[in-house]
């Protein structure tokens, strides 16, 4: 490789379509009704196919001095996607529909309308300001491992081992949200509830 090659994974058009997983998060606002319309402009955008979706879960806000119950609740999930995007160029359109959602950057592991976070795209390994594949944090983090769970049973998460396993591990709660359906479905109106 060239010294102008771009990390591998990062050039902007994959060769073939890789596997990839987005952890998406919510504490502001309707929290719901935002991940199902972020899930759908995922699915709308060129070069994406959502293979599956989990169904939210609920998290108490981690901020950077730990658990905090005083903050608003997090609605978190995970989407399974196909995709010929380089892993920026998917991160660019995650960074859209956050935008799009209103998202403002004011603070680190500030409350926040909508969060897309990249965790996995295929094998991409890179460690750049802009991108760190895999997610540096998801090991540590209920919220992500439980849904991606879901949505890939045998997942791996590269350098840290099987999910299920890292999972295992941790500690920070989370629950499920009573009869919600999965994020690539709609909620639930009061009419189709009965
Ligand atoms: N794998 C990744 N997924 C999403 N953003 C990433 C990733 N790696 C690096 N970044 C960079 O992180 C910056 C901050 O992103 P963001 O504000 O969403 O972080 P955060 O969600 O507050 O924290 P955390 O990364 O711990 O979830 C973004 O500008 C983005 O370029
Ligand atoms: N419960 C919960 N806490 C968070 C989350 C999140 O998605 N869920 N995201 C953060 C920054 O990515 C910071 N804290």
């Amino acid at each position: 490789m060239s010294v102008s090659d771009p990390a591998p994974g990062t050039s902007s058009v994959s060769a073939e379509p890789v596997r990839a997983v987005v952890a998406v998060g919510a504490n502001l606002g309707d929290r719901d009704a935002t991940l199902r319309a972020a899930v759908t402009e995922l699915a709308a955008t060129p070069g994406v196919t959502v293979l599956a979706a989990s169904v939210p879960v609920e998290s108490i806000a981690l901020t950077l001095d730990g658990l905090d119950e005083s903050k608003p609740s997090y609605l978190n999930g995970a989407v399974l996607v196909s995709t010929t995007l380089s892993a920026l160029d998917l991160l660019d359109a995650l960074n859209r529909i956050e935008d799009d959602h209103g998202r403002v950057r004011v603070e680190r592991w500030g409350d926040r309308t909508l969060d897309l976070d990249l965790i996995v795209h295929g094998d991409t390994i890179v460690d750049t300001p802009r991108l760190t594949l895999p997610h540096p944090r998801a090991a540590e983090r209920s919220f992500v491992l439980e849904p991606w769970l879901q949505v890939d049973p045998g997942a791996v998460l590269p350098g840290h081992g099987p999910v299920a396993v890292l999972l295992q591990g941790l500690q920070d709660p989370i629950a499920p949200v009573a009869g919600a359906p999965r994020l690539d479905q709609p909620a639930l109106t009061p009419e189709s509830a009965e």
